[in-house]
């Protein structure tokens, strides 16, 4: 996998028309949800390379994240004269640059693509590292490919529109490259005032944050082996999320991550000897700031049944997680069985509830 540009940008437009004019292309797309199409595309409207650019506008949130929408982005880009020279430019949240990045990544079997996340979450995770694709059936990413983005344009100020439902969500996934990668990095994430947020600052941990995730992705791009610390509190995170989903308070990626952390933490504490001390404080932050997730034990077969489709998973019914022996002290390919998951669950509810 080509190895792929992050640009934490001082001056967005200069650098989008620099990065665009490196390119060779016969068009452009400009792909949005119905929300990033009104807030965010008229931060790109002067610039002169783009006022030919068509677009391509689709429903917002991860609910739209499947088979149909994609079908009408490959629609539109096969009837509107995109060719294998055009250059797809997604703008948006994790649901538009994971669908969009899958759209580039089949569409003539694939075509030249910039992601310029514009949330939290998209721009320390989804938009980095090539990851893209759909959900399927209710399984979260169930069909998708790797196909990094050319360029990836990170630029802070997009922010500034955010919900901070959204913003919290987007640091979940900081807290986990936090937890996964060092003490000095996991304590300034701890010390950062969510409710009184300074860009700037911020713009510097979200620098950290994606170092964190591209080291890791150039060591293992396809997820054979240390690629599975960033799938950290997605075991059970994903499956709180899918679960979530059928319900009417469908949660954000993020804050499924970080219940799910905690649940993975516990069991790193219990299997690998996290500490009690670090694991107390990680609960304590994520209940403050996150809430928790309502469950009963009559949905634990639910939960663990959506368990079964995490990709980690090697042989069929043995669900895998990646644990922790203490901050950045990664273990890999670990197992539990079903009674110690539900012993988990109960855990979480005890502790959470
Ligand atoms: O980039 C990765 O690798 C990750 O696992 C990052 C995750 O935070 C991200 O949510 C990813 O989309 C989940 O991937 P999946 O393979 O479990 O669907």
């Amino acid at each position: 996998m080509s190895k792929q540009e992050v640009i934490i940008c001082q001056n967005f437009t200069a650098e989008l028309s620099q990065k665009i004019s490196a390119h060779s292309y016969d068009k452009i797309f400009i792909l949005t949800d119905e929300h990033t199409c009104r807030f965010c595309l008229p931060l790109l409207q002067d610039i002169p390379c783009l006022k030919e650019a068509e677009q391509i506008v689709i429903g917002p949130e991860d609910i739209h994240k499947n088979l149909e929408t994609l079908a009408y982005v490959w629609n539109q880009l096969s009837s509107r004269g995109a060719t294998r020279h055009t250059l797809l430019i997604n703008l948006g949240g994790g649901m538009v640059t994971d669908l969009g990045g899958f759209a580039a990544a089949t569409f003539k079997r694939g075509i030249a693509c910039i992601n310029i996340p514009t949330t939290l979450l998209s721009m320390v995770d989804a938009a980095v590292g090539g990851k893209t694709g759909i959900n399927f059936n209710d399984l979260k990413n169930e069909i998708g490919s790797f196909y990094p983005a050319d360029q990836v344009l990170i630029d802070s100020e997009f922010l500034k529109t955010l919900d901070p439902q959204n913003l919290l969500s987007g640091y979940g996934e900081m807290l986990k490259h936090g937890l996964i990668s060092n003490q000095a990095h996991w304590s300034k994430l701890l010390k950062f005032d969510l409710n009184h947020i300074d860009y700037s600052q911020l713009q510097n941990l979200i620098g950290e944050s994606v170092q964190v995730k591209e080291d890791i992705v150039e060591k293992d791009p396809y997820e054979q082996n240390i690629r599975k610390a960033l799938n950290f509190g997605h075991t059970i995170g994903h499956a709180f999320e899918s679960f979530s989903l059928k319900t009417e308070h469908p949660v954000l990626h993020g804050y499924a991550v970080a219940w799910g952390m905690v649940c993975e933490l516990y069991l790193s504490h219990l299997r690998c000897g996290f500490p009690k001390e670090a694991l107390r404080t990680t609960i304590q932050f994520i209940k403050e700031n996150y809430g928790s997730l309502y469950f009963t034990c009559d949905d634990y077969d639910t939960l663990y049944d959506l368990m079964k489709h995490d990709k980690k998973n090697v042989a069929s019914g043995v669900i895998n997680f990646t644990l922790l022996g203490g901050i950045g002290d990664i273990r890999i390919n670990q197992t539990a069985s079903q009674e110690e998951i539900y012993e988990l669950l109960d855990f979480y509810r005890e502790t959470m509830g």
